[in-house]
């Protein structure tokens, strides 16, 4: 078991040695052997996944396990087998939610936004992105949200503190970032290093600049009737997007969300039934996950389980939004590695109506719901919200 446990995947990505093989732990039950050839990559991909000096994996997927316990699940890890077979190309008779493209477009329509605000109060927004510590997933989430700044005409402030930076040190930051009229969205990038307290850190900013949507209050007006929160977490917002864009009716459908992290699932769930859906939340001590979820019409999964959604967990015709980004080893990929979802896409695409692929899915549409909830803060800031 890894040092970096906090999460069920946080355990998936262990070396080991057994009768002279090397292998690289992924699952419970998905052991990889690995040859010299491939001792590189699998290397490469636990220096990606990986905070400095740990031996786990599980980056993105200890914010989805957030207080699961998925590896104790042993039985719904699907076997390397089933992730292999994954990767062949299939034909798939439901249809792709591009999560790539819809975010291209969310991105232009903002672009546009913003420059108008350029032209009537000659300012534009800014979103300040504080990151800690050298995991690599992390530096790659934070330079992709800078590219989509320039992208939409947003100014991007950022502050790069070592993984040994003291929480007052981040909190100074945080509150310089609070007092800087230029800033409209501040985002500390998540997962923090273990000894700073992230409650405090999220709790730090204003949250008139939260644009991620972890302030408490935030959350907290998002789980009440009749309040509103000024921002809804980008992953949620960005999934409730993919289905309203891809014509999928929400209200009075069983949704299940597959999942209870603060990032994600919690959230989910709350949206979903502001959107008036009926909404069950499927986690880790669940009897009979693949039953409960058979009963749902929209899926979102966000366990961090790699293909843990197979076949017998979908009603035909359910619509399937998969968060879950999980790296398995791939040999004949550049990285050594690729990405797969929760969902084991090749058997949901058979019996799904709609499904989103990843990557290019949900992905995406986080780092442009980043751009419009700082789009929203500026307007906010500046008066210019419509009604
Ligand atoms: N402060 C925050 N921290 C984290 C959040 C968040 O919303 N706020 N979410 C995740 C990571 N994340 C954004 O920060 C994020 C994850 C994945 C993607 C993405 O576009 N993924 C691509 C694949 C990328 C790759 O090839 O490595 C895809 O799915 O197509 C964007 C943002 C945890 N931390």
């Amino acid at each position: 078991m890894g040092a970096c446990m906090p999460g069920a995947a946080v355990s998936q990505l262990v070396m080991g040695r057994a009768n002279s093989q090397r292998f690289l732990v992924i699952s419970p039950r998905i052991r990889v052997q690995i040859s010299d050839s491939k001792a590189v990559s699998a290397a490469g991909l636990k220096r990606k996944f990986c905070t400095a000096g740990s031996i786990g994996g599980g980056a993105f997927w200890s914010e989805l396990s957030g207080l699961d316990n998925w590896a104790a699940r042993r039985d719904l890890h699907p076997c390397q087998a089933i992730i292999e077979e994954d990767s062949a190309v299939v034909e798939p008779t439901a249809s792709v939610i591009d999560g790539k493209a819809i975010a291209q477009q969310i991105k232009g329509e903002i672009a546009e936004e913003v420059a108008r605000m350029k032209e009537a109060v000659g300012k534009v927004p800014g979103l300040a992105v504080l990151l800690v510590g050298s995991r690599k997933d992390s530096e790659t989430y934070v330079r992709s949200k800078k590219k989509a700044c320039e992208e939409v005409g947003i100014k991007s402030f950022s502050i790069d503190l070592p993984e040994d930076a003291s929480q007052n040190e981040i909190l100074k930051h945080v509150y310089e970032f609070n007092d800087n009229p230029g800033v409209h969205g501040i985002l500390v990038q998540l997962p923090l290093p273990r000894h700073i307290d992230e409650e405090k850190v999220v709790g730090a900013i204003n949250i008139a600049k939260d644009v991620d949507g972890f302030h408490p209050l935030n959350i907290g007006r998002l789980a009440m009737q009749g309040r509103k929160p000024l921002f809804i977490p980008c992953t949620p917002r960005g999934c409730i997007e993919l289905l309203i864009r891809s014509g999928v009716e929400i209200k009075g459908k069983h949704a299940v969300v597959i999942g209870r992290s603060n990032v994600v699932g919690m959230p989910a769930a709350l949206l979903l039934q502001r959107h008036n859906a009926t909404v069950t939340v499927v986690h880790s001590y669940t009897p009979n996950p693949a039953e409960v979820t058979r009963n749902a019409d929209i899926i979102i999964a966000a366990a961090g389980v790699a293909h843990m959604v197979r076949t017998d967990w979908l009603k035909p015709g359910a619509v399937v939004i998969d968060v879950g980004i999980n790296p398995v080893e791939d040999p004949s990929a550049k990285r050594g590695y690729r990405l797969v979802g929760d969902v084991c896409y090749r058997e949901a695409c058979t019996i799904a109506s709609a499904i989103t692929p990843v990557p290019g899915g949900v992905g995406p549409m986080t780092i442009a719901m980043l751009m419009k909830n700082t789009l929203e803060a500026a307007k906010r800031a500046y008066d210019q919200t419509e009604g």
